[in-house]
């Protein structure tokens, strides 16, 4: 396009678009010889400090580069909650590369930006311009491979303290499906709030006293109608967390559905949770990875309008958004806009048009901007828009006294200093304190919650229950038919060692299967919820290692009572409770290498995966059978890598082992070589093992499994060691 085309071009649009006015039409300035910004008019800054939306540009000596002062209003917090910092976020120079496999390759190209509080910011852009990529930087999500500065309220943020003023709302919506809404809001406000709620902010809360006093009367009167209204408040969660959850049920308008269970709700009502779930603790900073994917028109508007009101009560709230309606795109206050990488706009979603016809390219009135400029995008447009809006150094603002005018103009504001904002934590002091980075609820706090809310899932799942315990029952009733009265017989002794493996084998593929197919979609929600500082892993661990265990023990005991009676195994207390023992023990070991592999692979690698470790496992565990004595020791040291060798070990000790008496044979049988159980031990390879052995073998494995597999958790909470493993792998092969 030439420049006569160009200016024609300029023409058309109302709006004017000067650089340079940027320095000479400040509207108030500060004394920059003293450096001291704090010298506005009080009432200016009364004014700034009521005001929202403005965005003043101020012009300072020609020493000290221009300065903005963000206008800032104190965030509106959940009545009683603790008052938290607005937060603003910038980044410099912001370089993000990766490693492929076909080289490096750099996905975000040195972008700048500045997102303040009190405004919804929307990161824009084509697919695969790196807008989630972004968004994982600045969340924190992404935290490798990267160059350049992030600032919070002017100062080097700090990661750990950043995230505990921030949530991060992923694209997908992971909740907790067998909890209402109701519960799901009460757990998080019980997790994420914590110790945050001081003396001073309960006693703040009016109508939290009001219903103290309430609770009080009804307690010491006995008032009956009263006090079953309020026990079943109590029971459920404490009154404090009552009133937060209940703001926020209101505030986000899913109040009509707090007793409707997550895994029924709508689209829009599952995003909106996701919000909720996230402001109980009212964080400052909310990020939000396409939030409206997936919604229908009327869910779209609603979701942004709620996000447009969270950010007007002073929260930074960044999205992700693909291409939005026109509506929608004039929602937001600030749009920054990638493609390939590099920004291309930044700014108030006004000023796009004019910023667009500045280089040639004229939207029509009634055309989408938000379409128009994605439609406009080639090679060299990228290049041109990148150069004018320094890659994100210049913001684009409304200049209100103008737009007051009804005369759309536009300036752009240069974003090389902001003055810096009090540091995010600091209030009043100088280091970070070992209980800033705390957790909001101890340790003891949180696994009971946790444990409390897994078990209700647990038992919500009826119909996983009934399968389980037909599947018991069932595989009990035939292996015992099978192996039926075979317990005392001399002459059949292999049918025996038969009934063990099986016993074995029933209790490795019972439990192990069952990790290994849920908990990929597991770790997604546990890394929401561990990402936005919910909770420890060690907690999380803890309570998920217990949740199974009654309904393992309940089940596996059945199993074991029918298969040993119908066996006819021998009736005595001591090798029935080992025998009881073995068997669970290495249920409960299974269900520990199934998380491993659970959380370590997804769910299709983890199903070929496990029948490929178990097979050699399993032929180790009987590679004794038939050599007695003479095992060589390269052998013995392999078997005694499978923790199967032990359960089979053990089961047949239980059985056999410990000066068993003679078992009877058949009076045909001229001679009854089994009949001494020695004998059988002896030729399985197994004489002269002692339970306790097996026990502490098992316990070893136990303990390895599940050490291991926190470990895999944590480091796919990481989100990066282990996807470079296949890389590294290839570099290898390729030398
Ligand atoms: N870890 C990674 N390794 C290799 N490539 C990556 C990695 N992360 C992102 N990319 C690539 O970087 C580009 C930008 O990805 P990103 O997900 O940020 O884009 P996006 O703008 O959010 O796209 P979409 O709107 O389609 O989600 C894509 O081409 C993606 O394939």
């Amino acid at each position: 396009m030439t420049t006569e085309e160009k200016q024609a071009a300029m023409a058309r649009v109302k709006s004017t678009v000067s650089f340079a006015d940027m320095v000479d039409d400040q509207d108030v300035g500060v004394d920059g010889d003293d450096g001291d910004e704090g010298h506005q008019d009080q009432d200016e800054e009364e004014m700034l400090l009521n005001d929202t939306t403005r965005t003043r540009v101020f012009s300072v000596s020609k020493d000290r580069p221009i300065t903005r002062i963000p206008t800032r209003v104190e965030m509106k917090t959940l009545t009683h909650k603790a008052k938290r910092p607005a937060v603003d976020i910038e980044f410099h120079d912001l370089t993000y590369a990766v490693n492929t496999t076909a080289g490096q390759r750099t996905i975000l190209k040195g972008i700048n930006g500045f997102f303040r509080s009190g405004h919804l910011t929307a990161i824009m852009g084509p697919s695969g311009a790196g807008k989630s990529s972004l968004m994982n930087i600045l969340a924190g999500y992404v935290s490798s491979d990267i160059k350049g500065q992030i600032l919070t309220n002017g100062h080097p943020r700090n990661m750990q303290l950043f995230k505990k003023l921030s949530s991060y709302i992923m694209q997908e919506d992971l909740l907790q499906p067998r909890l209402t809404v109701i519960e799901s809001l009460s757990y998080a406000a019980r997790l994420k709030i914590g110790r945050e709620l001081s003396k001073e902010d309960k006693k703040k809360s009016s109508s939290l006293n009001a219903w103290k006093k309430r609770i009080h009367f009804v307690q010491n009167r006995n008032f009956f109608f009263e006090g079953k209204i309020f026990s079943t408040c109590l029971k459920t969660f404490t009154i404090e967390l009552k009133f937060t959850v209940n703001e926020v049920l209101e505030l986000l308008g899913v109040s009509v559905c707090r007793n409707t269970y997550v895994e029924k709700l709508s689209g829009g009502q599952r995003k909106r949770l996701s919000v909720a779930l996230e402001l109980v603790n009212n964080p400052p900073v909310i990020f939000l990875d396409e939030p409206t994917t997936g919604l229908d028109i009327v869910a779209i508007k609603q979701c942004v309008t709620l996000l447009v009101d969270l950010a007007k009560q002073g929260r930074t709230v960044v999205c992700t958004i693909h291409q939005p309606s026109s509506s929608l795109y004039h929602m937001f206050d600030h749009v920054y806009m990638l493609a390939r990488g590099s920004c291309i706009y930044n700014g108030s979603p006004r000023q796009l048009v004019p910023f667009l016809a500045q280089i040639g390219h004229v939207c029509k009135p009634t055309y989408n901007p938000a379409d128009f400029v994605f439609e406009v995008l080639d090679n060299d447009t990228i290049v041109e828009l990148t150069k004018e809006i320094q890659n994100g150094k210049m913001i684009l603002c409304d200049d209100l006294d103008e737009m007051e005018k009804n005369v759309s103009t536009s300036k752009l504001c240069r974003n090389e200093t902001l003055i810096a904002l009090p540091p995010v934590f600091d209030d009043h002091k100088s280091q970070i304190k070992e209980s800033d980075l705390e957790y909001p609820s101890s340790f003891s706090t949180q696994f009971s919650i946790l444990l409390e809310r897994k078990t209700k899932q647990f038992i919500r799942n009826k119909i996983g229950l009934w399968i389980s315990f037909f599947h018991h029952a069932f595989s009990a009733l035939l292996i015992g038919s099978i192996y039926y009265g075979i317990g005392l017989d001399g002459s059949h002794p292999f049918e025996n060692f038969k009934f063990c493996i099986s016993v074995v084998v029933f209790f490795v593929y019972t439990h192990i299967m069952g990790p290994v197919l849920t908990f990929p979609s597991e770790v997604k929600l546990l890394r929401r919820e561990y990402f936005n500082r919910w909770y420890s892993l060690k907690s999380y661990f803890f309570a998920s290692m217990i949740t199974s265990l009654p309904s393992m023990l309940l089940f596996g005991s059945l199993f074991i009572f029918i298969v040993y009676f119908l066996s006819a195994q021998p009736i005595e207390w001591i090798r029935f409770t080992q025998f009881m023992g073995v068997g669970l023990f290495t249920g409960y070991i299974s269900e520990g290498l199934g998380v491993l592999i659970g959380s370590s692979v997804n769910n299709a690698t983890g199903a070929v995966m496990t029948p490929a470790l178990l097979a050699p496992m399993l032929a180790l565990a009987v590679y004794g059978m038939g050599y007695g004595l003479v095992i060589e020791p390269l052998m013995e040291t392999l078997m005694a890598t499978s923790f199967l060798r032990y359960s089979l070990v053990g089961i047949l000790t239980s059985l056999f082992g410990d000066g068993r008496a003679d078992l009877a044979c058949n009076k045909a049988d001229l001679y009854c070589h089994y009949k001494n159980p020695d004998l059988l031990l002896r030729d399985l390879g197994m004489s002269g093992r002692s339970i306790t052995n097996q026990f502490i073998g098992l316990t070893v494995f136990g303990v390895l499994f599940r050490v291991a597999a926190y470990y895999a958790i944590k480091l796919r909470m990481m989100n990066q060691p282990l996807r470079k493993i296949p890389l590294y792998f290839k570099k290898f092969l390729r030398g």
